[in-house]
């Protein structure tokens, strides 16, 4: 079925005119936890695919299971408790991959096919995950498996990044061959198998970056930084965050971070997601998505005291089952009203979800008020100010590359626009003002562009430097960035803003995997060590054509740089751009030709990124969908050589996990309880987060 998909998939965009060609690179991502049996012998079949037939009917005999188990599989709780006392017990195993062990995860489910059925399992050569597996069909060999991905299987060390030989040798004989080693999750894998050249018009050189599991991908493509929640409401719910550190726990997964080997992620995972939500849809709500809207804009936040927990399969966080309703006074009832159950739903939903996170350790914080933004960082004259000393610190070193040269301009913007808030001591200094460059960088665009909603008004609606600065300070900093088909729902999201009390977002493609994927491709093409021309990167910029070699640059070191600094641009249009290469700026010759061809190009870059539909098919190749366009990853914004270097992370420590007691209904109901009476007064969720607060346009 999967083969056949990307056989769908490349034939529908070879209908549509896709031009392959323009693929310099392409990643994708796939269900967390899946995996796939290759028989003895196929990747010999791999090797010669034949360009003149479609890969299903080339790859069909090439595995030793048929069917294959995906995340949803829930049959392995023997496995489980077989390789946890292997390694000393639950947290011990969690220490040392990440997560205690769950059904779903991939070494357990390894484990059951060794054990139910040896005989396949000796004639497989290779396990794949369902990233890999999609990786191997681009490369046409087998794929190694992602640090990041490969965490979610309780076999890979998440600290160390091996495979843990006790978890190997717990599961299966021979297991490690058959899986080969684990890579950093911005490797490049391989070129493109000569059979999508010869079929597709792919490029020869088109190169695959390791794939890796659809949540990290996500969280790639929602381009969470420190502090942010990310919440997918897809097939399952997931809400996952930015660590630096691991905190491994009985409760929820630690992965390797899939844009960052020395990060985490952490994240959990909830079975009743948007299938649940089906359900009382069409039970409640004439299954119809706008009658169950109009049951939440009808009912009240706090559901006038009614909870309630539906859990119809066996939930994973916590493990339960049941549906549980509550009512105002705290008693147990077997039913509510349709616009009360469906409201209970969703508010139970987001309450669980709080609170698990902050059991996690997260906590929803604000920044400092409005009011105590600097007034002198309006001036846009000091903007410009700040402008040209970034700029002309750029020039000083664009020889030498170093970060270092960012120093004066980091000091001089931190002096003119951000006195009193970032700590004076110099360190500290250029590591807050190069986070603050980076990360107002989207916002910029956004104001620029002049769609600011709420933070534009807030400071008089007017254009420039100063709504970074406001954007940036007067924001609660957590932010909830949302994703997956139910956060089209703006009802949904608006009861997601009540429950946390912090704004949400939204980005403009619901698939988030498929703009991370896009993002990886890219990142993982300018970490190859290549060099790249500037008509290179015009071309990756759609730029039609780039008058006026400037010279090559270092595209991943550089490119970083560069889209920092391109942030204090607006220039709009691609003829503008191009004017601007040819003129190289007459009013400021000598070494501010270089910057302002080059930043020109970068900008025009961000401007031209995707903004493509996303397959029909999600994911698998989103790389390619994307990344002809010019995909300018805030990614490589964060991974400046001098970010990384100036980051100094901690050595990472394990916290004490919570109690391994299985939550009852009632735990559960005393839980949220808490998390309801933590929201304001009377019961009330905030309700501070009004439509304009959580969905802005906001585009990242
Ligand atoms: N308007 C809507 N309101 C609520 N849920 C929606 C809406 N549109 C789609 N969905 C839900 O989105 C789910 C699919 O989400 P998606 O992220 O594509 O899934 P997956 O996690 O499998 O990738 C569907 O199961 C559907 O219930
Ligand atoms: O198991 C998990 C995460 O640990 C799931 O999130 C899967 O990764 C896929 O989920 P859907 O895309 O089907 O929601």
């Amino acid at each position: 079925m999967w083969v056949q998909a990307l056989d769908v998939i490349l034939e529908k965009m070879k209908a549509s005119g896709f031009d392959f060609s323009q693929v310099l690179a392409l990643s994708g991502a796939g269900q967390q936890h899946g995996s796939v049996y290759w028989k003895t012998g196929a990747s010999q079949v791999l090797t010669s695919l034949s360009p003149d037939l479609p890969l299903r009917e080339q790859l069909q005999a090439c595995f030793s299971i048929s069917d294959c188990p995906v995340w949803m599989d829930s049959s392995t709780t023997a496995q489980c408790r077989q390789l946890e006392a292997t390694v000393g017990g639950a947290q011990a195993l969690s220490c040392l991959t990440g997560s205690r062990a769950y059904e779903r995860f991939t070494g357990n489910q390894i484990a059951k096919i060794y054990q139910q059925n040896p005989e396949a399992y000796s004639h497989t050569e290779r396990i794949s995950l369902v990233s890999s597996f999609a990786a191997s069909l681009f490369l046409g060999s087998y794929s190694p498996i992602d640090y990041s991905d490969g965490s979610g299987m309780n076999l890979l060390q998440i600290q160390d990044k091996v495979w843990s030989q006790a978890c190997l040798g717990a599961c299966a004989p021979h297991l490690e061959e058959k899986l080969g080693s684990p890579v950093p999750s911005c490797s490049v894998v391989g070129a493109i198998s000569s059979y999508y050249v010869q079929r597709y018009g792919f490029p020869p050189g088109c190169k695959v970056v390791a794939f890796t599991g659809d949540n990290p991908a996500s969280l790639a493509g929602m381009r969470l930084e420190e502090g942010d929640i990310a919440v997918s409401l897809g097939t399952s719910d997931t809400l996952f965050l930015w660590l630096q550190e691991p905190t491994p726990a009985l409760e929820g997964h630690i992965f390797c971070n899939p844009v960052d080997t020395q990060h985490y992620m952490a994240l959990l995972c909830f079975k009743n997601g948007s299938l649940m939500r089906e359900k009382i849809r069409d039970e409640s709500a004439s299954r119809s998505w706008s009658e169950f809207s109009k049951a939440l804009q009808s009912t009240e936040m706090g559901n006038g005291g009614n909870l309630g927990f539906y859990f119809d399969v066996m939930e994973i966080t916590p493990e339960i089952i049941g549906r549980h309703r509550f009512s105002a006074e705290n008693h147990e009832v077997s039913a509510f009203p349709w616009d009360v159950e469906i409201r209970a739903l969703i508010e139970g939903q987001f309450m669980a979800k709080r609170i698990h996170a902050e059991g996690l350790g997260y906590r929803v914080s604000k920044s400092p008020k409005t009011s105590e933004f600097p007034e002198k960082c309006s001036r846009v004259s000091r903007a410009g100010m700040v402008l040209k000393l970034a700029l002309s610190a750029w020039c000083q070193g664009s020889s030498s590359r170093q970060p270092s040269v960012w120093g004066e301009a980091v000091r001089a913007e931190a002096l003119l626009g951000l006195g009193g808030v970032i700590p004076k001591s110099s360190s500290s200094l250029l590591r807050g003002a190069l986070h603050h460059a980076q990360l107002t960088f989207p916002a910029s665009r956004h104001f620029l562009n002049g769609r600011g909603s709420r933070w534009s008004r807030l400071r008089g609606g007017h254009r420039g430097l100063k709504h970074l600065f406001v954007f940036k300070y007067s924001l609660p900093k957590t932010k909830i960035l949302a994703t997956g088909g139910a956060s089209h729902n703006r009802d949904i999201l608006q009861v997601l803003a009540d429950v946390f009390g912090a704004p949400v977002y939204v980005i403009d493609t619901a698939n988030s995997a498929c703009v991370g994927s896009a993002y990886r491709a890219f990142h993982g093409r300018s970490m190859d060590g290549g060099q790249m021309s500037l008509k290179e990167l015009g071309a990756l910029a759609g730029l039609r054509s780039v008058k006026g070699e400037i010279g090559m640059f270092p595209f991943f070191r550089d490119i970083g740089v560069l889209g920092a600094l391109a942030s204090f641009f607006s220039l709009p249009a691609e003829q503008e751009v191009e004017t601007k290469v040819k003129a190289s700026d007459p009013s400021s010759p000598g070494p501010w030709t270089a910057p302002w061809g080059t930043i020109a190009l970068v900008e025009a870059s961000l401007k031209l990124w995707i903004i493509k539909k996303s397959p029909p098919c999600r994911q698998v190749l989103a790389g390619a969908a994307h990344a002809h366009k010019g995909v300018l990853p805030p990614i490589c914004c964060q991974r400046l050589p001098g970010g990384t270097a100036l980051l100094c992370l901690p050595k990472p420590k394990p916290v004490p996990s919570p109690s391994t007691a299985v939550p009852t209904p009632r735990h559960i109901s005393h839980f949220i309880w808490r998390s309801v009476l933590q929201l304001g007064p009377g019961r009330n969720l905030t309700g501070s987060q009004c439509v304009d607060e959580w969905r802005g346009d906001h585009v990242f």
